[in-house]
């Protein structure tokens, strides 16, 4: 068995509080200095990576003196600002010292569910990467309340997977992997080191938290699993203890418990796109925009749309047809209505004089668009 992470290109890599904070005995600086290498060693082979960061919570309480973790919501998140300052402080200063910058993105699940956000999110850590910029991800637990918390980093390591269609998810925590029981309490369980994500099998040998730093347990890890090979990513659950994990798990040696998506689906968001969006406009296609389209999969620009109809947001879907009102493909605008009207016929470098910003030079992203 190899290493999923041998072929990723695009990659996520989840850090729970309790490594980062060393047990909640404050930030473990030597062991972010290690990722930050790992993980810079990594970007100069060519491979994208974003950084899904804990820890916040744990820092601060460490620094405000706290010894116990409170259960007030808004507690809890005075803990989290004071706390997400000492982490990002701390990263960035590691990556800079590998010539690299550090992005923070601190998100909601609001941020991930509602399409104009989800677009924005994406277009935002897109950039980044092609910036060569590492972006270090957590949630935004200062405005957070307890309906729209992701919970614990887990799944929110799943949905940044699934939104930048990762190739692998990498978990990196305080215990070798997934065993057959909680190791904490059975001496008795053995490693799994290789499952299908989504076996139901994995959900009954996790158990809740080992401590009381981190929040979600190993189960949160393997339903995180699960979500994130619906969008294709491979998981890896492993300690982040292990020295050089990054690299030898990125040289193809197997570490930890690999759990594998059932087959990549090329394009699940495409799928995804084509099975749930309801259509709130339409958009009129030139030949040439079609040709492009079809024969060399490209984005759709604003120069290739004859008319539109519907009155669209930002971030909805379209559907886009030929002069007859075939229908051609279907995708998430970038423009809303109004603004998409003005610009179509135009060169996406005439955008800016027209509306006095520029979102993006495509009115469709190929990405989040799907041939029918
Ligand atoms: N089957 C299992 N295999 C491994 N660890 C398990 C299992 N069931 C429960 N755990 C517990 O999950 C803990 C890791 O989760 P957590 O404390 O939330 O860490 P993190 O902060 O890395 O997210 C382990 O320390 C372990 O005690
Ligand atoms: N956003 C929180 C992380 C939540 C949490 O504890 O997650 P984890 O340790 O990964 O199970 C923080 O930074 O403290």
């Amino acid at each position: 068995m190899n290493s999923v992470l041998a072929n990723a290109k695009r990659l996520v890599v989840k850090v729970g509080s309790s490594l980062v904070t060393n047990d909640g005995r404050g930030l473990d600086h030597a062991a972010l200095a290690q990722w930050a290498e790992q993980i810079a060693k990594l970007n100069a082979m060519g491979k994208e990576v974003v950084l899904v960061s804990s820890g916040a919570i744990a820092e601060g309480m460490q620094r405000l003196n706290w010894k116990k973790r409170p259960s007030a919501v808004h507690e809890l998140q005075a803990a989290a600002a004071v706390g997400q300052m000492g982490l990002i402080q701390a990263y960035e200063s590691c990556f800079r010292k590998h010539d690299l910058h550090a992005a923070q993105i601190l998100l909601t699940h609001d941020d991930l569910s509602d399409r104009k956000r989800y677009l924005n999110a994406l277009s935002t850590l897109r950039t980044l990467l092609t910036l060569n910029v590492i972006p270090i991800i957590n949630e935004n637990d200062t405005v957070v309340t307890d309906e729209i918390r992701f919970g614990d980093n887990d799944t929110l390591g799943a949905l940044v997977a699934n939104l930048i269609e990762a190739d692998a998810l990498v978990i990196l925590t305080d215990q070798a992997g997934l065993f057959t029981a909680d190791p904490r309490k059975d001496p008795q369980a053995t490693l799994v080191t290789e499952a299908k994500a989504g076996d139901l099998q994995l959900e009954k040998m996790a158990g809740g938290a080992g401590s009381s730093i981190g929040r979600g347990g190993m189960l949160t890890k393997i339903l995180a699993a699960k979500r994130a090979a619906r969008s294709g990513a491979h998981t890896i659950i492993v300690s982040g203890r292990e020295q050089n994990v990054l690299l030898r798990l990125a040289e193809g040696e197997a570490i930890g418990t690999q759990l594998m998506a059932d087959k990549i689906p090329l394009n699940a968001r495409k799928k995804w796109l084509a099975d749930h969006l309801q259509v709130r406009g339409k958009l009129v296609l030139d030949q040439g925009a079609i040709h492009v389209l079809r024969e060399q999969g490209k984005s759709l620009l604003p120069i290739g749309v004859q008319a539109l109809s519907g009155n669209f947001e930002r971030g909805e879907a379209v559907t886009c047809v030929d002069a007859e009102g075939n229908e051609i493909a279907r995708g998430l605008v970038n423009y809303n209505a109004t603004d998409s009207k003005k610009i179509l016929r135009h060169a996406s470098t005439e955008i800016e004089a027209i509306l006095g910003y520029v979102d993006e030079p495509e009115l469709i992203h190929r990405d989040n668009l799907v041939l029918l």
